[in-house]
């Protein structure tokens, strides 16, 4: 396949690395400085674009693609409340546009053990539930997108429970699911979920050790949408 990356930047040059590594080509790597290749190039010779900027010019890309005819796999945080006018604008335009927050076939095994525990601790008042997780100091959005996922995970099964918010306080007000979030070098990735009894505790930790789990599951996601039409996700992609 021929691949273009947009964002060039930690992720992109990992996944650059690893595409090539499994026979693929690049059709071109943009920045925010070298955008105006885009200009030149002909969009019938791309196959799939992978997407992982920043906030601020994820929907831009995205619907620079899905205009353009490629099939777009996004991984950018921090610009969630924009994806219900993307999906529509996927659907309109006939594209294919692939979001997942995070692309780790680990972390997509730890969001179905999340939802698994929170529906065991549904009736078990007497825990406090909570979130944090630790990434390095260059991410631009808190709370990662991954711990708005997970905390999404908890809201849906967990009735007592409304809402998140970021927090620096570990025991919730019963309504408001607490994310703490920290930044320390050079912690790629780590996300812990935490029920707190005053008889006992009950945590499950996902730690990434690099970010080769993120951009192999985003190329193993180019790989799989090449032909397909829709607003996709995780959960179509994977079996489990
Ligand atoms: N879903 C997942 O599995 C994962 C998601 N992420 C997310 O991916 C995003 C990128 O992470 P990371 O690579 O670490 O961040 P970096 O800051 O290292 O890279 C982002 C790159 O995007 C470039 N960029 C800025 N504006 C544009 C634009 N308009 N068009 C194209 N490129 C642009 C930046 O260029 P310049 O430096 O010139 O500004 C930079 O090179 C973040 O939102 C992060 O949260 C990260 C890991 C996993
Ligand atoms: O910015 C990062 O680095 C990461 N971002 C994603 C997120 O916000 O969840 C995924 C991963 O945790 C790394």
């Amino acid at each position: 396949m021929n691949i273009l990356i947009l964002g060039y930047g930690k992720m992109g040059k990992i996944i650059s690395e690893i595409a090539e590594s499994r026979g693929h080509s690049i059709a071109a790597k943009i920045n925010i400085d070298n955008k105006s290749e885009l200009d030149n190039l002909d969009p019938k010779t791309v196959d799939v674009a992978i997407e992982f900027s920043q906030p601020e010019s994820a929907v831009e890309n995205i619907k620079w693609a899905i205009s353009n005819g490629i099939p777009i796999v996004s991984g950018t945080t921090g610009w969630l409340n924009q994806k219900p006018e993307l999906d529509k604008f996927t659907i309109s335009n006939n594209g294919a546009f692939f979001y997942a927050s995070n692309y780790s076939i680990g972390v997509n095994i730890f969001f179905k053990v999340n939802k698994y525990l929170a529906k065991l601790m549904g009736e078990q008042t007497d825990y406090n539930v909570s979130l944090e997780e630790i990434h390095h100091t260059e991410k631009k959005d808190a709370p990662s997108g991954t711990a708005i996922t997970l905390a999404e995970g908890i809201i849906d099964q967990i009735s007592r429970i409304e809402n998140w918010k970021l927090s620096d306080e570990l025991i919730n007000n019963e309504q408001s699911l607490p994310i703490i979030a920290k930044r320390i070098d050079p912690a790629p990735g780590t996300h812990i979920v935490r029920y707190q009894s005053e008889i006992d505790d009950i945590e499950i930790i996902h730690t990434a050790h690099s970010r080769k789990g993120f951009a192999l599951g985003s190329v193993l996601v180019a790989e799989w949408i090449k032909d397909k039409k829709g607003v996709l996700s995780m959960d179509d992609f994977l079996s489990f």
